[in-house]
């Protein structure tokens, strides 16, 4: 059986507001894609119309080439964990995990083997026969896990299923996700997120969802480092978002002549410059910037400086300093001109990367942090 998702424009509407908006994405068979977006762009609307809890106004979702559109929930194929555990409190592990397959009705010499295997896939099997209230956060989250595996669904659907536990958690069992999918390569894998750290480490391929739209789709390289909207750039990765002036002879930061590459942007039109504050250096270099210190955070291996250019903020990580400069000090800083990107004034304007999380009050983006910790 081979998996794979398809949403064919599919829209959802709530009364008048519509929540989902011609949504049209594919997911193969076997990848990982991640839905990636801000609180209320439409993510586990996408999810729960897979899943069959949600019915499209248009459009068509089919599973493993199955239109599976106006099919019940049970009959579609799918496992689902969602942020609370959602486990039977009254049912011991095991009995938690054979639900679905009872559900199903799985042949029953079967289940007890179908049970194990996927307590052994979860890391759960030594504790079969404890109840939900005797297990930690991330042990539930792994009972929900293997319930969920149980069935040996075609497509595993997942909402936001680390948020509830915390950090050092999260980052475990991001790595048990990770060998699962090594170890079911057929299996497809929806994931909600708004943990751009998430998607980053997890996805084959992420799906930036904004305002019920999808925005942009591909791999984590690609829209980390070529993304194409400001939206993008800044919900993945962070990024300092830099208006600049595109004429015959150059891009101008300010009045600053910057060697970048010109890309689709046509002379005399806006553009803004994209650029990650890891990739700045200090000192001299091709792209020579010079800016008064405003901020500086020491984070253990970096330090982050906030420049003023002039108006603008410039926000560089920069492998930790020995002498860090003062406040108010004047500094020159440079980047590679491979390392910038210009996009064209417009393109996803109407995304509001301003408000993106992490982004600082001047327009810089201070997310990129985020992936350090
Ligand atoms: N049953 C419902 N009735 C009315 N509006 C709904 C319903 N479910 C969701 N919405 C609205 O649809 C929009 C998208 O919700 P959705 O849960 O898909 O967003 P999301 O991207 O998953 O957000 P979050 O990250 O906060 O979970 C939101 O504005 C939400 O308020």
């Amino acid at each position: 059986m081979s998996g794979g998702i398809r949403f064919e424009n599919v829209s959802v509407a709530y009364g008048a507001t519509t929540v989902l908006d011609r949504f049209d994405l594919g997911v193969e068979p076997g990848e990982v894609m991640a839905l990636l977006g801000p609180s209320g762009s439409g993510k586990t609307t996408a999810l729960r119309t897979v899943a069959g809890f949600v019915h499209p106004a248009a459009g068509r979702v089919r599973i493993g080439g199955r239109d599976v559109t106006g099919l019940p929930p049970y009959r579609r194929g799918i496992g689902m964990v969602v942020q609370q555990y959602a486990l039977f409190p009254h049912l011991r592990v095991e009995e938690n995990v054979a639900f679905g397959l009872r559900a199903r009705r799985a042949p029953r010499r079967e289940i007890p083997g179908r049970v194990a295997e996927a307590l052994e896939l979860t890391g759960m099997a030594a504790y079969a026969r404890r109840h939900p209230r005797e297990l930690s956060g991330g042990q539930q989250q792994r009972v929900a896990l293997a319930r969920a595996l149980a069935i040996r669904p075609e497509v595993l659907l997942l909402d936001e299923p680390l948020s509830a536990l915390d950090a050092r958690l999260r980052s475990g069992m991001l790595a048990e996700l990770a060998r699962l999918h090594r170890e079911l390569p057929k299996m497809s894998m929806l994931y909600v997120t708004h943990d751009q750290v998430e998607a980053l480490t997890l996805a084959d391929r992420i799906a930036v969802m904004d305002k019920a739209r999808l925005r942009e789709v591909g791999t984590p390289q690609e829209l980390y480092r070529r993304p194409r909207t400001e939206f993008t750039a800044s919900f993945v990765g962070g990024a300092n978002l830099l208006p600049v002036t595109v004429t015959e002879g150059g891009i101008l930061l300010g009045t600053t002549r910057l060697d970048v590459e010109r890309g689709e942007s046509a002379p005399g039109a806006g553009a803004t410059l994209c650029l990650r504050p890891h990739l700045i250096g200090l000192g001299e270099g091709p792209n020579s910037l010079a800016g008064t210190v405003r901020e500086v955070q020491w984070r253990g291996a970096t330090h982050r400086l906030h420049l003023d250019l002039g108006g603008r903020t410039l926000t560089a990580d920069l492998p930790e300093l020995r002498t860090p400069p003062a406040l108010g000090e004047r500094i020159t800083v440079h980047f590679a001109p491979g390392d910038a990107v210009l996009l064209p004034a417009g393109i996803g304007a109407d995304a509001n990367p301003r408000t993106a999380p992490g982004t600082s009050p001047q327009g810089a983006l201070t997310g990129a942090g985020r992936a350090d910790g």
